[in-house]
């Protein structure tokens, strides 16, 4: 394991504040910062998004209310058998995000579950009223309110993926369409939040390798956008491929937001979806304990059913399309069912 930068200049701030309704020369600027950092690192911190500061504390409120519930109550709303199907509640361990470097084929995938389990619990929430997969609630009187505040933060999301990520995207990337492109894709908001809570443990467990929190990977669809707490430990690799890793430490009031692998084979492999880890953070070993860790992905996926092929200007008679053209919903089971 290469040794880590505590630098975080490596992955650029885009700022959102002058984004507006996505048509004036500024909004095109920003979408063209956005891609930029997109190319060169897969990462980006967001500044001004939009989502009020209070809505996502209240979330990390929430998140550490529900995940200091007793494990009887946390497993009313357990996560379903079927490796596809994010909702409701996952204990510790039983979920290993891997880096799979060929195939996904079953025996690989059984063999790297069994390596250090990821020590972490995890509750997914995806859109009420999904024909496909249902959310998995809590009884209310468990946690009274917080099917509402899940609900209304992913709505939030939603609506600056919508309003503002999506459109940076395409306007950076100059599809046709101005803005709109790739809204278009992600209409039905088949995206999942997921409240993460990585309990504080021993270092030496850390140390001797018998626990991680996630170990290297990338994530499978457009991208993600996360909300850390204060106590960081994320790394990034940077630059790709090197195998080194730097801290992208947490900065009050943004967000981080990354490619997931769907995004790059749609590019063409022209944005590029980035592995990144979690580790214990810096300087804690000294104390004898990792601190606790929140932290809250939203990750956005394209609608299941549109057939996908590579997007415009990404490829010509120089270069020429990588990838069959795919459905999202079929990469996106395949890359799910493979983690859980
Ligand atoms: O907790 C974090 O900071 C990162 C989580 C992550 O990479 C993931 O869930 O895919
Ligand atoms: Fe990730």
């Amino acid at each position: 394991m290469s040794a880590v930068s505590l630098q975080t200049t490596a992955i650029p701030i885009v700022d959102f504040a002058c984004f507006g309704d996505g048509t004036s020369p500024e909004a095109t600027e920003i979408g063209k910062q956005l891609v930029k950092a997109c190319r060169e690192v897969g990462f980006a911190y967001f500044r001004n998004t939009g989502i009020p500061q209070a809505e996502v504390d209240c979330m990390f409120e929430w998140s550490r209310r529900l995940f200091s519930l007793p494990i009887e109550a946390k497993l009313l709303a357990p996560h379903p058998t079927e490796g596809w199907k994010h909702r409701g509640y996952s204990g510790v361990g039983r979920e290993q995000i891997s880096q799979l470097v060929s195939k996904f084929d079953p025996t690989q995938v059984a063999a790297i579950q069994k390596q250090t389990p990821d020590f972490k619990e995890s509750f997914d929430i995806g859109r009420n009223n999904c024909p496909r997969v249902s959310n998995v609630w809590l009884p209310e009187q468990v946690l009274p309110g917080f099917r509402d505040a899940a609900s209304t933060f992913f709505n939030t999301c939603h609506r600056f993926e919508i309003e503002k990520l999506l459109p940076a995207l395409s306007l950076g990337l100059e599809l046709p369409g101005g803005g709109e492109f790739l809204g278009k894709y992600h209409q039905k908001a088949e995206c999942q939040l997921r409240l993460l809570h990585y309990p504080a443990a021993p270092a030496e467990i850390f140390a001797r390798g018998e626990k991680g929190r996630i170990s290297a990977h990338t994530d499978f669809a457009t991208g993600t956008i996360l909300f850390q707490d204060d106590v960081g430990g994320l790394e990034v690799e940077c630059p790709r491929g090197s195998g080194n890793f730097v801290a992208a430490s947490p900065i009050p009031g943004t967000a981080v937001f990354n490619i997931g692998d769907f995004l790059m084979r749609w590019s063409n492999d022209t944005l590029k979806s980035t592995l990144h880890r979690v580790c214990a953070p810096p300087n804690d070993g000294k104390l004898g304990m990792v601190k606790e860790r929140f932290s809250i992905p939203y990750f956005i996926s394209p609608d299941r059913d549109l057939l996908i092929d590579c997007l415009p200007g990404c490829w010509d008679e120089d270069t020429p399309k990588k990838y069959e053209p795919v459905t999202a919903g079929a990469y996106v089971d395949m890359r799910l069912d493979a983690t859980y």
